[in-house]
Formats: C-alpha cells, sequence, structure tokens
C-alpha cells in the first residue's frame, strides 16, 4: 500500500500528544465533572482516535485512513467548540450555529465516504475538509475574544491565539493545495502540507487543553471571591479586611480604624422583618462603598457592624470623617418594603494606628478592641455619635 508522506511524518507528532493525553486525563480526574472538561477530554481523545489511525495504517484501506482520520480530527474540533459554548454558557444561543456546523462536518465525511475518487485528487480532498477546519477555528477564536473579562486571563489570551492560528493554517494548507491535482503532494509541498497540518494539530489539542486550564483559573477565582466577599453586602468580609489592614501595617502604614454599628437595629428586624433588615444592611453597603475613599478598606465586620481603615488619616481627620459619615447616613431613606422608607443611625468608634508612638507594635488585634470600647462608649451616650480615641467629634 502507498503510503502518504503527509501521514508518516505526522505519527510523531502525534504520538506526542498521546503522552500529553494522559497528563490531561490526570488533570480532569483533579476538576469536577462539568461539561466544559467532559467535552474538552473527549476532543482529546478524538485526536487520539485519528493518531491511532494513522499508526494503523498499514492495515487499512487507504481511503478509510483518510476518512476515519478526517472523522476523528473533526470530531475533536467540533468537541472543542462545544466546550466553549459550554464554558461560556452559549449553548442555547448558538444552537443554529452548532447545527450548521454539525452539517458541514457529517457532509465532508458523507461525501468523501460516498465519493472515493473524490480522494485521487488532493486539491478536492482539501477542498472538502478544510473550510470546516477554518469555520470553526475562526468561530472559536471569535467566541473567546468576545467575552468580557476585566482582567484577561492567560488561558482566554492563549485561546483566542490557539484559534487564530488553526485558522490561519488551515487556510494557508487549502491555498496551497489548489494546485495539487495529484493523489499526493510531491517532496516540497508535502513538507510544507505536513509541516501546517502538525501545527493545526496542535492548536486543537492545545485549545481543549487550554479551555480546561481556562475553566480551573475561572473556578479558582470564584472561590476566593466567595472567600472573600460578604454575600449579602458584596463588601470584602472580616477574615479579608484582617489580612488587609494587617500587610498595611507591616508596611508601615498611617491610617485610622473605624468600627461603627447600626442603632437599634434589632427594632427594624422586629418591626419589618429579617428580609427588610436585610436589605437596610444592603443599601448601607452601597452608600458606604460610595462614601469610602479609594484607598480606603471597608468591609462588613459582622451582623450590623462595619469597618472602615482609613488610610493616612490621623485623629483629627478621622473624627471629622466620622461625623460626615455618621450625618450623611442619618439623612438617607433606607427602602425596607415597596413604598416604605425608614431613616437609621449608625454608632461609630475609631482609633488613629499612630504607628510614631510607643504603641507602634500592638497587634491589629489590640486596635480593633481599642475602636470597638470607643464604639461602647458612643452607644452608652446616646447612640448617633462618633467618638475617636478619646476625642468625641
Ligand atoms: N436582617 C439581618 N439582621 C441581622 C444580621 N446580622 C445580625 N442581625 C441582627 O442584628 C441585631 C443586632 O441586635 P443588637 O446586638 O441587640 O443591637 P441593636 O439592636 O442594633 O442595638 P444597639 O447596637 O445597642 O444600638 C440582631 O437582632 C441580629 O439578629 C443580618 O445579616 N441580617
Amino acid at each position: 500500500m502507498q503510503v502518504s508522506g503527509e501521514y508518516v511524518e505526522s505519527i510523531a507528532t502525534l504520538c506526542i500528544f498521546f503522552t500529553f493525553s494522559s497528563i490531561l486525563s490526570a488533570l480532569l480526574h483533579r476538576q469536577k465533572r462539568s461539561k466544559t472538561s467532559l467535552l474538552a477530554g473527549f476532543a482529546n481523545v478524538c485526536m487520539i482516535a485519528g493518531a491511532l489511525v494513522i499508526i494503523a495504517r498499514n492495515q487499512l484501506p487507504e481511503h478509510l485512513v483518510f476518512v476515519l482520520t478526517n472523522f476523528c480530527f473533526e470530531a475533536s474540533l467540533y468537541c472543542s467548540f462545544l466546550a466553549m459554548l459550554y464554558f461560556h454558557q452559549l449553548q442555547q444561543r448558538h444552537r443554529r450555529k452548532q447545527r450548521l456546523l454539525s452539517l458541514l462536518w457529517l457532509g465532508s465525511i458523507l461525501l468523501l465516504t460516498l465519493f472515493p475518487t473524490l480522494t485521487t485528487h488532493y486539491n478536492y480532498r482539501m477542498l472538502c475538509i478544510l473550510p470546516y477546519y477554518i469555520c470553526l477555528f475562526g468561530m472559536m477564536s471569535w467566541l473567546a475574544a468576545r467575552q468580557p473579562s476585566s482582567s484577561r486571563p492567560l488561558s482566554q489570551s492563549i485561546c483566542i491565539y490557539l484559534a487564530m492560528l488553526g485558522a490561519a493554517c488551515s487556510l494557508l494548507r487549502l491555498l496551497l493545495a489548489w494546485s495539487i491535482d495529484s493523489p499526493f503532494p510531491q517532496a516540497d509541498d508535502s513538507h510544507r502540507q505536513t509541516l501546517l497540518m502538525n501545527v493545526t494539530a496542535v492548536c486543537l489539542f492545545g485549545l481543549a487543553l487550554t479551555l480546561i486550564f481556562w475553566e480551573f483559573e475561572n473556578g479558582t477565582r470564584d472561590l476566593q471571591t466567595l472567600a472573600d466577599i460578604d454575600s449579602l453586602t458584596g463588601l470584602p468580609n472580616r477574615r479579608s479586611f484582617l489580612q488587609q489592614c494587617r500587610q498595611r501595617l507591616q508596611q508601615g502604614q498611617q491610617g485610622s480604624l473605624l468600627i461603627f454599628d447600626i442603632d437599634h437595629f434589632k427594632q427594624i428586624n422586629d418591626r419589618y422583618g429579617h428580609l427588610a433588615g436585610d436589605r437596610v444592611l444592603r443599601q448601607l453597603g452601597e452608600h458606604l462603598r460610595g462614601l469610602a475613599r479609594r484607598d480606603d478598606l471597608l468591609c462588613r465586620y459582622g451582623g450590623e457592624e462595619f469597618c472602615l481603615l482609613l488610610q493616612n488619616a490621623d485623629t483629627e481627620q478621622a473624627g471629622r470623617l466620622a461625623e460626615r459619615l455618621r450625618s450623611s447616613i442619618s439623612t438617607l431613606q433606607f427602602a425596607v418594603a415597596p413604598q416604605h422608607t425608614l431613616q437609621i443611625t449608625i454608632s461609630i468608634g475609631g482609633v488613629a494606628l499612630n504607628l510614631n508612638t510607643a504603641t507602634a507594635q500592638l497587634p491589629l488585634e489590640q486596635w480593633l478592641e481599642q475602636a470597638d470600647r470607643q464604639l461602647y462608649q458612643a452607644k452608652n451616650q446616646g447612640r448617633n455619635r462618633a467618638i475617636i480615641a478619646g476625642m468625641t467629634a
């Protein structure tokens, strides 16, 4: 049986993919079994099936080898495409595109199976299969690029470039194959085609693998958000606040620490219900976010208590800021039910973190205790007031 040089030279590359696939399976086992991971994993299984067909080419009719390998590689590309749709939850929105591309895929395979004479002309063969590759790679780079992301993760960029490279290689293959009117390309043409085919195969494999990493990166980011953010107000929680405060203290930064607490919050819960209380906390969180300066650290410390670390603010500045905060909150209207609003007041206790004094080495917990003591005083003195480290603002 005559064996195309194109296939022989590809075997080494495809064997390398086979090795990579073991790493991939290991990764898949560590991941939650989402549809994206499973489809991307299946894409690589299809690649390996294609590679096995090539390795066993001497035992199979040449025409069958050609049809089977293309079936496997096209299936692999289609699975990667589906994985990307599932990853971005776009599978419902792009139903028509999916149908069109699956028709293109099956159509090209049927054409090659039913009309074996087509395979005697290299350019016709390529015309049957390469438009599908160009379409799918092109669509994948478009899908990956249009996903909004404030800071583009590395996997997203790699996905975009791999898909663009795959589309470019397939287009170049088609252009170069156009003039080859024989069953197989000769010498130089064959080398060029093989090289481009191998690069396309690497793109295919890389895409599926990168999609898995992308999902993994997103998952890690989501977990981090869950660990750091209070789900009711969207503000940082106590844990992440304390962590950032400690970092700032270690860097020797000056500032003041305020703890504030809604006055008689229990009455709001008792009178309007817990959900209304939640609504008040959420709205207060939004107002505080608007009032805090860019470098300040704000958090929901727990229950109806919030904390604010004022960057570079001494006792006097902290007093002024606390007073401004207290008076602006007391004028706001909080919606607790449709067409029902109420006003609240807060009490504030604060302390300046003056690191030039003898207290510079105090651990953060002691600063918090001091601020809490001032808050306790503010409550005892009748609420709706701010007391900063002994001075009343
Ligand atoms: N709705 C709602 N209520 C909460 C939440 N966390 C704590 N609370 C309530 O906040 C109330 C706090 O009550 P207290 O500690 O007695 O304080 P207070 O009524 O604000 O009185 P003072 O602080 O002394 O002015 C309790 O009723 C808690 O159930 C929450 O996430 N949502």
